[in-house]
């Protein structure tokens, strides 16, 4: 039967047991692993972090964060001093080792469906079994498709050594890129699924310092843990894509969408958050989360929900496009041997992450239809290189404006945001802006001389 209750209150069973000093393993280090490891040093637990990929273990183990992400650095070298945080690549010490194991390894999508691609976390769920030497608790951290946790515990039931008990349960993770550590300190909300007296008091253990300040915690079924996640993924993209439909109302009525959105955002029960029209969303979570949860949909018989995800992708598909045709529209019908600076290649402000960012997608494109294409962001150079070697990359914003046919905004950096365009109309051949992220002042850049272009307002 499912058990649903909301509250901060720890209401743990008389019988259950919690071993003093935990110890913490954590499977996966990339973006959610190696913040979580280092959280959870940070609050207090002896924690091992392991990865298949050697280079970002000895850089982790080196105190080097392989990735951009404000504030991980700081605190990876605070938590590695204390003796409490350590990364390995061997994986079965790691299950030996602890009592608690996390499963934050990748879950992307197939390359021949909309499928998640369940392999590495059934590799790692299996390796933590096989291995355990004592009790323990397999936590699912990664985004899984509902159904996966259920598939997982008949998995592990025939891998665990005798005379050893092993529990599954979920804990999704809701952090942003960005602003993970905080995310992960302080969260909104603890959603634990599928818990029994003894894993849930060990879990509020693990989370008594956020639980303290009063974060909920939701104690629920397997199905449910694992569908919050998805819903939460899917309702964030629907609100993108619905802002950005409306969006293409203002444009043919003559509206302002940026102006909508702040009077749509002053009524609580919609909220000003995720009404930012534009490019649309990226990234390694919201595209590939949306599509597996309409994959699974499918599976499951729910068309309706398949339907609807499948229109909010095809908006957000089709804004990459928009900005595509309006860039040739500014050029008068072509692209081809013209110079065009990109500005941003990170899939949002503030991360080096580049998975299915829309800012890549649209500099490729039209690099693709022959147009000389200069990229800057101010920390995705090195990973968008990595993904798009066949793009110029510059070293500021100032140089790949320089001598440009028309700059796209496409990724709303601080540092784009607060540019004088009357200082960059001097170095542009031709001042035309294009922003797709509506966080330029059209008058102000209008003002300066520039042709300006925004996605949701009225043409130049
Ligand atoms: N990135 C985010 O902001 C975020 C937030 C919430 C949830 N998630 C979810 O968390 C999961 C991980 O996402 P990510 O962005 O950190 O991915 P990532 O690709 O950055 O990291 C995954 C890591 O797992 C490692 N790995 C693969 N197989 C392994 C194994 N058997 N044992 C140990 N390590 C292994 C990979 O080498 C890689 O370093 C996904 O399911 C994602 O949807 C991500
Ligand atoms: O008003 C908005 C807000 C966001 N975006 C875009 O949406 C994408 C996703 O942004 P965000 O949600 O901030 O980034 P992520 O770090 O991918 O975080 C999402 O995905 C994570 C992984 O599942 C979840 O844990 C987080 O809760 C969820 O916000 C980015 O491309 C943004 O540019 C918009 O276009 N308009």
């Amino acid at each position: 039967m499912s058990k649903t209750t909301a509250t901060t209150v720890a209401a743990v069973a008389a019988d259950a047991t919690v071993p003093a000093g935990l110890k913490i393993s954590v499977y996966g280090t990339g973006y959610l692993g190696a913040t979580h490891a280092v959280s959870m040093a940070e609050l207090g637990f002896e924690v091992m972090g392991v990865d298949t990929d050697a280079n970002k273990v000895a850089a982790l183990a080196a105190g080097k964060v392989p990735f951009f992400e404000p504030g991980l650095p700081e605190l990876l070298e605070k938590q590695l001093a204390t003796g409490r945080l350590t990364f390995s690549t061997d994986l079965e010490e790691a299950a030996r080792w602890g009592d608690v194991h996390f499963i934050c390894v990748g879950t992307p999508q197939m390359k021949t469906s909309h499928a998640a691609n369940l392999g590495y976390v059934e590799a790692a769920t299996s390796t933590v079994a096989k291995n355990l030497t004592k009790n323990g608790v397999i936590v699912g951290k990664s985004t899984v498709p509902v159904g996966t946790a259920a598939r997982l515990r008949e998995l592990i039931a025939g891998l665990t050594p005798e005379g050893v008990e092993v529990d599954l349960l979920w804990n999704p993770e809701f952090l942003r890129e960005g602003k993970a550590v905080d995310d992960t300190l302080h969260p909104d909300r603890i959603v634990l699924g599928g818990t029994n007296a003894r894993t849930e008091a060990i879990m509020r253990e693990v989370y008594a310092g956020p639980i303290a300040e009063g974060t909920p915690v939701v104690v629920t079924d397997l199905p449910t843990a694992e569908l919050v996640k998805v819903s939460a993924n899917a309702f964030l993209a629907t609100k993108i894509s619905f802002i950005n439909a409306i969006a293409g109302v203002c444009e043919a009525a003559g509206a302002d969408v940026t102006v909508l959105a702040d009077a749509l955002g002053h009524d609580v029960r919609i909220g000003r958050q995720f009404l930012d029209a534009g490019l649309g969303f990226g990234g390694g979570c919201l595209p590939k989360d949306i599509r597996a949860l309409m994959h699974r949909s499918n599976e499951l018989g729910a068309y309706r929900a398949a339907a609807l995800l499948q229109q909010v992708d095809e908006i957000n598909m089709g804004q990459r496009e928009r900005v595509i045709d309006m860039t040739m529209e500014a050029l008068g019908g072509s692209v081809l041997n013209r110079r065009i600076c990109v500005l941003g290649a990170a899939f949002k402000p503030l991360t080096d992450d580049v998975r299915d960012s829309p800012a890549l997608n649209v500099a490729a494109a039209l690099h693709l239809r022959g147009a000389q294409v200069t990229v800057f962001d101010p920390e995705a150079g090195d990973t968008a290189r990595a993904s798009f070697p066949t793009l110029s990359y510059a070293t500021s914003a100032e140089e790949a404006v320089e001598g440009t046919d028309v700059v796209l905004m496409l990724t709303e950096w601080k540092q784009f945001t607060s540019l004088d365009p009357a200082a960059l109309a001097k170095v542009a051949t031709s001042p035309r802006i294009i922003d797709a992220r509506g966080k330029l002042d059209p008058a102000e850049w209008r003002a300066a001389g520039w042709e300006f272009r925004g996605l949701g307002r009225t043409a130049a």
